[in-house]
């Protein structure tokens, strides 16, 4: 896979892991924690067996798909099959793939439970179980499903435990599936990446917006995320981005999962550069080349903010982080600093002038480029002609000025939001906070009419 030497937590959990006992894992964003877990996994599968030997459970459908990526390539060489499990896709083409036999399955909470019920799925001789984000799981409120799904899986087995943060109730989850797990920590001061420079931005609501388009002119991210707080915010930033020429896509849970797989793969292929999301991609996404991030809305709790500005600034990269925060809540962004014992670089609201030195610089950068590649033979003559009658300094910056995108001032309406000010916890069920998810539990139990719970799917689409 092109890795020179183990990571940190790498290097400390997979000696232990590899023991069989179990391990509660705490490193920063991008330390390489899939492979911490994975390659532990791949060794201690049998390839003599056809039965599935490892089940590893992730909160976001996306994660699945990238962990069973990435443990497809370490498990290459052993010819470990790994198969991703989760929501909104054909459950006949999972049940298809479970019967090619693969070793180890990555899951989302509900898509599991459905394979279980239907009897598509044997449990019973898996010896390894992996949390990845356990917290989230936690936060999103997916312990009975968890406990419902391990209660398939023999008494005998390893759980192996990951994310970069740990808020203190994911000692009752370790208490509660792991048996005297050895606690790994990399040791450092902050939750955040060094890498990483962390910015913020003191505004009214109704300014984010033009703010927000200035910054993309300003930094000409490569690819960037934008965090919303609300599926609707989300929707609404990626069509007044687009309204303003930027192209950018939104994804949150409301979307067809065909429609989500689709702007992640044109985001990871570059095709749009600005990925508009809620925090269904705040956790665990490696995607090589995101400069950016940028809070549109400051996240509710300080974990969430960790998580989303790790998605840059990974695997040793640097990346730049920004948030915009309205005076009400400063408070948040205060606790997120207290929490992840960081301070971040207050930033003023850009001038139309630094705005407009920020696209002048990309344009002499095309402009230079041009005359590098020394391919003008064909528009001498035209210069020379128009230099007879109009001095060389004007005629370059009306060249410059066509080649220059003007801040675009195109009126854009985003909705106002009042949601903002406390952690996600705290929030009453009304609240449509994070796509609703706190509005869950037995009361949305519903039976169909083949008996069938929809349960899980009303709770999964509000969650991811
Ligand atoms: N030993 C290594 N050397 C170099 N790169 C590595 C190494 N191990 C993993 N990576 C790469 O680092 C990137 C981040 O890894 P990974 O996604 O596992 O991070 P993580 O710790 O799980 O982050 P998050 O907390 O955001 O989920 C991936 O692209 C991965 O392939
Ligand atoms: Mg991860």
């Amino acid at each position: 896979m092109g890795f020179e030497e183990a990571t940190p937590i790498q290097a400390q959990s997979i000696p232990v892991a590899l023991t069989g006992q179990d391990v509660l894992g705490q490193a920063q964003t991008g330390t390489g924690k899939t492979a911490a877990f994975g390659i532990p996994l791949i060794d201690r599968t049998d390839m003599e067996s056809n039965d599935i030997q490892a089940l590893v459970i992730t909160p976001t459908r996306e994660l699945a798909i990238q962990v069973a990526e990435e443990l497809n390539r370490i498990g290459q060489v052993k010819r470990v099959k790994a198969l991703p499990i989760y929501g909104g896709q054909d459950i006949n083409r999972q049940i298809r793939s479970l019967k090619k036999k693969p070793q180890i399955i990555v899951g989302t909470p509900g898509r599991l439970q459905d394979h279980m019920r239907r009897r598509t799925i044997r449990l019973q001789s898996i010896h390894m179980v992996v949390l990845d984000e356990a917290d989230e799981m936690l936060q999103m409120g997916f312990v009975e499903e968890i406990e419902a799904i391990l209660s398939e899986i023999p008494e005998e087995h390893q759980t192996l435990l990951f994310s970069a943060t740990m808020p203190r109730d994911i000692r009752a989850l370790a208490d509660k599936f792991m048996k005297n797990p050895v606690e790994i920590k990399t040791k450092t001061k902050e939750m955040t990446i060094p890498t990483i420079e962390q910015h913020y931005i003191e505004l009214a609501g109704g300014q984010k917006f033009d703010t927000m388009c200035h910054l993309l002119d300003i930094d000409s991210p490569e690819l960037a995320i934008v965090f919303g707080r609300t599926k609707k915010r989300v929707d609404e930033l990626a069509e007044g981005l687009n309204k303003r020429g930027y192209s950018a896509e939104g994804i949150h849970g409301d979307l067809s999962q065909a429609r989500r797989d689709t702007v992640i793969r044109r985001f990871k292929e570059g095709t749009i550069d600005i990925m508009v999301a809620t925090d269904v991609a705040a956790r665990g996404l490696d995607i090589s080349g995101v400069t950016h991030v940028y809070n549109f809305d400051i996240p509710q709790d300080p974990e969430s903010y960790v998580h989303r500005i790790g998605r840059t600034g990974r695997a040793g990269k640097t990346g730049i982080a920004m948030t915009l925060v309205t005076s009400r809540e400063i408070g948040l962004l205060r606790n997120i600093e207290r929490v992840t014992k960081k301070k971040m670089v207050r930033k003023s609201i850009p001038t139309f002038n630094e705005v407009m030195v920020g696209q002048q610089k990309q344009a002499v950068e095309s402009l230079l480029t041009v005359v590098a590649e020394n391919k003008t033979r064909n528009y001498v003559e035209t210069a020379e002609r128009l230099l007879e009658d109009i001095d060389s300094v004007t005629l370059l910056a009306a060249a410059l000025k066509m080649i220059t995108k003007e801040p675009d001032t195109t009126t854009v309406k985003i909705t106002e939001d009042h949601g903002g000010g406390f952690p996600r916890k705290q929030r009453s069920s009304g609240d449509r906070g994070r796509g609703g998810r706190n509005r869950r539990g037995k009361t949305e139990f519903k039976r169909s009419k083949n008996g069938k719970s929809f349960r899980d799917k009303g709770k999964r689409k509000s969650k991811v």
